[in-house]
């Protein structure tokens, strides 16, 4: 469905996706990990065209989106629904106008722009918010809620937009172990129930394997493993993460590797 073909990006000297290819199949929910610098938020955001690529190009069904601009890029970024890790929600407003904020391009620019919801637009907005149990949160301020229940408005607001895909930019980094899980099984909900299509990037390196059907793993911009959670070993981990790894490798004891210098077919 998505085939990223030697996509790179530079700031300056610094190469932050190098040369990465990657084909995502419909319906997959793909866990993009390595450590912090890797390029992982660089490539999610070229995706979205949040962030213009150096060189390469992404294809969607056949379709070049790295060409796409005006009304076919709007509609391109409603396809792909971005989470962040801050959530990104309007805070003075209420729940259910942020979820309905994900409608904008389903409505007509009037429309949009006087926030004239239709009953049908806000029954959809209800809908999402009780997927993810928090309709009764719908009259409150979105800044008065809780970062677990926030980014479960932000993922309600992304289902709304009825995406093809969901971009998840390290969507748990602030949450607490609870609302960690709530948050990753309301993504595998959307993932599971609804057939859409997840790219992920995390940290955790538990959570990947737990939540995710395949594994990409970044170093220095670089796609340096590529497969099952189950192929993934210990020994893999700590060439990707380094003196990282005992963060990431829970009841493992931390095993420091000097930086890797990896090449993409070293795990392939
Ligand atoms: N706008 C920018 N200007 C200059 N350098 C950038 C910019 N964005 C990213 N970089 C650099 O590109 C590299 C990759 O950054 P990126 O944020 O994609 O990595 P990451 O794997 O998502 O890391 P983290 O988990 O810390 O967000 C880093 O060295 C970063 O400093």
């Amino acid at each position: 469905m998505l085939t990223i073909d030697g996509l790179s990006r530079r700031f300056g000297a610094k190469i932050a996706v190098d040369d990465v290819s990657l084909d995502v199949s419909r319906g997959a929910f793909v866990g993009i990990i390595g450590r912090s610098g890797a390029g992982k938020s660089t490539l999610l955001r070229m995706i979205n065209r949040l962030q213009e690529p150096s060189s390469g190009r992404i294809l969607c069904e056949g379709r070049d989106v790295t060409a796409l601009s005006g009304a076919a890029l709007r509609d391109w970024r409603q396809s792909c629904a971005m989470i962040f890790q801050q959530f990104n929600l309007v805070g003075r407003l209420d729940v259910l106008t942020n979820v309905l904020m994900g409608r904008l391009n389903h409505v007509g620019q009037t429309r949009s722009l006087l926030k004239l919801w239709s009953a049908e637009d806000k029954a959809i907005a209800l809908s999402a918010l009780e997927q993810f149990d928090i309709a009764s949160l719908a009259a409150q301020r979105a800044e008065s809620l809780s970062g677990g229940q926030q980014q479960r408005v932000a993922i309600a607001r992304a289902l709304v937009q009825e995406p093809k895909i969901i971009l998840a930019d390290e969507p748990i980094a602030s949450l607490d172990p609870r609302n960690t899980r709530i948050v990753m099984d309301a993504l595998q909900r959307i993932n599971r129930h609804y057939g859409i299509t997840v790219v992920c990037n995390l940290h955790s390196l538990d959570l990947a394997r737990s939540y995710c059907d395949r594994l990409v793993g970044m170093a220095q911009g670089r796609v340096v493993f590529d497969g099952a959670p189950a192929d993934l070993t210990d020994d893999v981990a700590r060439d990707l993460y380094g003196i990282e790894s005992g963060d990431v490798l829970d009841g493992h004891t931390p095993v420091p590797v000097p930086a890797p210098a990896l090449p993409a077919a070293a795990f392939a």
